[in-house]
């Protein structure tokens, strides 16, 4: 049987120990290592003539991704998970218990459990590659590192600064993980070996205390001050949880029961509350996300179809989403991009969006300047449609009026080549009908980003009856190079993400005109788990926007998208939220330096006494179920290809708790028979908007789940 940890010896007394997971992409712990490790410690133990140990990846580009995600997502009970969690414990302390210098060589990921190994290492050296990133990312799989990571990293980097990696699951890069402290040395990926060779040859240094600023020091060299910054990160947490995540509390315990009661204690900690995660729904749903993003990222969209190369992109519009879209193309996927615009502002709006994002990361030395003036000279732009001939693909990102978008299909069927695909970015009108002006509609298709395009990870493709699959593959791979994990959608009103917000937002703006507070309502939706609550977002978005899409969703999809009076009234005041200052929340002059104010007169602009204070649950119950139901209804009509998607659009698109896995994960953990009683009982107390969708009806027949397997 191939091993994954090979030892060699070399003349000078140093042995190479090079892990490589047979067959597989990259390295993950593994139970079944346990044995083969001791096995080789005890060889090296054995063997006087090894003067020190270099760990080192025999994978291309990484080190370790961490534990194996399916192996922690096997474990049937807590004990299952305590003794893999013991076990890791038991195998990293005799690795730093060797009497020999023993250096870990990092290049590429060195995540959770990875760099749970290299820190039981005496030394670590990483390259300074652009794909090294070391963390401990295990929170955002609803964990805590159960590798002795909360407590060795406490100890090597100080306690802010772990809590804050273990919090977060934040990834450091070399420059950073040098600086703080959690690497001895950063080199040239071509010397990483050699110098973790002559680091091992040199001997142990005694380990450096963690370089930290003078408050910092006071705080944490005793258990009072220890108290303050456990007690502040508490309180960080639930502001940023809300009590929903039940992880971050547990690592705050293990590091202060490790540092109040030493290392022993905080591994005994650690193991048991590592065990009684995994068992946790919260961190099986987040796992299951990772999983889904694993595989989608593996989907080219259109089956067996391979993607076209995309050589050159041409943005149509240079605005907040054409300069965002042209950004992306040329920053993250190397692509050049030519903008057009009819006016010289568009295009240096783009120039400028771009410019700003990347001078940011020159600032804090994340990228060089001469980086930043290659990247830039990606990007160039034209009023006219010149040098868009070899264009591949070309993102329309223009004013939403359909005979313009018609004139931009007919420009760029006659500027550009036959194979050039014409993604509309679109948020509200079918494909099919902008399809309709193309000679060539097999290149039409949707390609649907979401504001702020540097930020958001989510793009909708949108396929019409004609779209080839060539031109979905190619979207989607295009998309992919972006950055973004795109869903392929089918061509409806609002796909799917406008198509299920838009009815939790309607039904937001209805409890609002019962009376409901801005601000409760607002928190009733954050406590659930939202980034932020209805009316905030109504605001950043913009409450001209809402106005705007719900009549086109009411004609094609029905009176249940009716919008409510609110938004007739709030537009006849010139309401449209932050964009000119006047919202639900105070902007400008008026507004609070710190936090947010509720614009009282908002309250008379519609009539009515918020004086209503129903309990947050109820709030939020009412309007999710109307997301749910939609979302049902969306996978019923085929406009997603299955739940999995349906649930990647919405963490991904609107932020839906990632601690409920989704819409679809989240309905089979209420259950579809239960589901269909919350929406019947709101059908009859509010209307038909609340009708069940005849899929759910039909599941809650059988009490059938989205998901069987779970
Ligand atoms: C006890 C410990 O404290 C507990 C833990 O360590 S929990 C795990 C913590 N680690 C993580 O969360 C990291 C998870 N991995 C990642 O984020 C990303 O895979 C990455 C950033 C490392 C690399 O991303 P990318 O280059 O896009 O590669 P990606 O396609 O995701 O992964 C490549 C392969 O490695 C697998 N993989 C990566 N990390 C894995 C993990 N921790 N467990 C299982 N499989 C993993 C993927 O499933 C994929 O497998 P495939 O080739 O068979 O499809």
């Amino acid at each position: 049987m191939e091993k994954t940890f090979n030892l060699t010896r070399r003349e000078d007394g140093i042995a190479l120990l090079v892990m490589d997971v047979p067959g597989e992409t990259m390295n993950t712990l593994k139970a079944e290592f346990a044995d083969e490790v001791t096995q080789v410690l005890e060889e090296v133990k054995a063997d006087s003539s090894i003067r020190g140990l270099v760990l080192i990846s025999g994978k291309a580009d990484s080190f370790v991704a961490g534990a194996d995600i399916g192996m922690l997502d096997a474990c049937k009970t807590a004990e299952d998970a305590r003794e893999l969690s013991a076990q890791g414990h038991k195998v990293f302390a005799q690795l730093e218990g060797l009497n020999i210098p023993v250096v870990a060589a990092i290049h590429g990921a060195c995540l959770g459990g990875g760099l749970e190994l290299a820190m039981a290492c005496h030394q670590r050296v990483c390259s300074d590659d652009k794909k090294t990133m070391l963390g401990l990312p295990e929170v955002q799989l609803g964990l805590l590192p159960g590798g002795g990571g909360t407590q060795r990293l406490p100890r090597l980097v100080g306690v802010t600064k772990a809590l804050d990696m273990m919090l977060t699951g934040k990834q450091i890069r070399p420059t950073q993980a040098l600086k703080m402290g959690l690497v001895d040395d950063m080199v040239p990926f071509s010397i990483l070996e050699q110098t973790a060779i002559e680091m091992a040859l040199k001997g142990n240094r005694p380990r450096r205390k963690p370089k930290l600023p003078v408050m910092s020091r006071i705080l944490e060299g005793n258990g009072a001050g220890r108290n303050i910054i456990f007690d502040q990160a508490a309180k960080q947490v639930l502001k940023k949880t809300q009590g929903n995540y039940p992880a971050p509390d547990k690592i705050i315990d293990c590091v202060r029961q490790g540092l109040d009661k030493g290392m022993d204690k905080g591994l005994q900690v650690e193991a048991a509350h590592f065990a009684d995660l995994v068992m946790t729904p919260e961190s099986a749903a987040m796992r299951a996300v990772f999983f889904a993003i694993t595989e989608m990222k593996k989907e080219t969209g259109a089956g067996d179809t391979e993607p076209k190369p995309v050589k050159k992109a041409v943005v149509l519009g240079g605005g907040l989403m054409g300069g965002g879209i042209a950004s992306v193309t040329t920053t993250k996927a190397k692509i050049p991009a030519r903008v057009k615009d009819i006016n010289e502002n568009g295009l240096s709006n783009a120039l400028s969006y771009a410019y700003k994002l990347l001078d940011k990361r020159v600032k804090r030395r994340h990228m060089r300047a001469t980086e930043r003036d290659q990247l830039m000279a990606l990007m160039t732009t034209t009023t006219e449609y010149k040098g868009v001939k070899d264009a591949d693909i070309v993102v329309e990102a223009v004013f939403e009026d359909l005979n313009l978008k018609h004139q931009m299909v007919k420009d760029i069927e006659r500027e550009c080549g036959e194979h050039t695909i014409f993604a509309s970015n679109t948020s509200s009108l079918p494909i099919t009908q902008i399809a309709e002006a193309a000679q060539r509609p097999e290149n039409v298709i949707g390609l649907h980003y979401f504001s702020p395009v540097d930020k958001m990870p989510l793009v909708e493709v949108i396929a019409h009856a004609k779209t080839s699959p060539e031109t979905i593959a190619t979207t989607v791979a295009f998309a992919k190079k972006q950055g973004k994990t795109p869903i392929v959608v089918q061509d409806c009103a609002g796909f799917y993400v406008n198509r299920i917000l838009a009815l939790y937002m309607n039904e937001a703006a209805q409890v609002l005109l019962e009376g409901q507070s801005v601000e409760n309502l607002d928190k009733a939706l954050v406590k659930f788990g939202f980034p932020v609550g209805p009316m905030t977002l109504l605001d950043e978005v913009g409450i001209d926007v809402g106005a705007k899409i719900s009549p086109i969703l009411e004609k094609e999809l029905g009176s249940r998208f009716v919008a409510p009076s609110a938004f007739d009234k709030l537009m006849a005041d010139d309401r449209k939220g932050r964009k000119n200052g006047k919202g639900f929340y105070l902007y400008g002059d008026k507004a609070p330096k710190k936090g947010k104010k509720v614009d009282e007169t908002v309250y008379s602009v519609l009539g009515i006494n918020a004086g209503a204070a129903q309990e947050h649950n109820q709030i939020s119950r009412r309007c999710v179920v109307q997301m749910l139901n939609e979302a049902a209804r969306c996978l019923e009509e085929g406009i997603i290809a299955s739940p999995r998607d349906g649930d990647i659009g919405a963490l991904f698109g609107i932020g839906f708790p990632p601690f409920l896995g989704g819409p679809f994960r989240y309905m089979d953990t209420l259950g579809s028979r239960r589901l269909v009683e919350i929406l019947e009982g709101y059908q009859h107390q509010f209307g038909d908007r609340f009708a069940p969708c005849d899929m759910l009806k039909k599941m809650a027949e059988q009490d059938e789940k989205f998901f069987p397997e779970v």
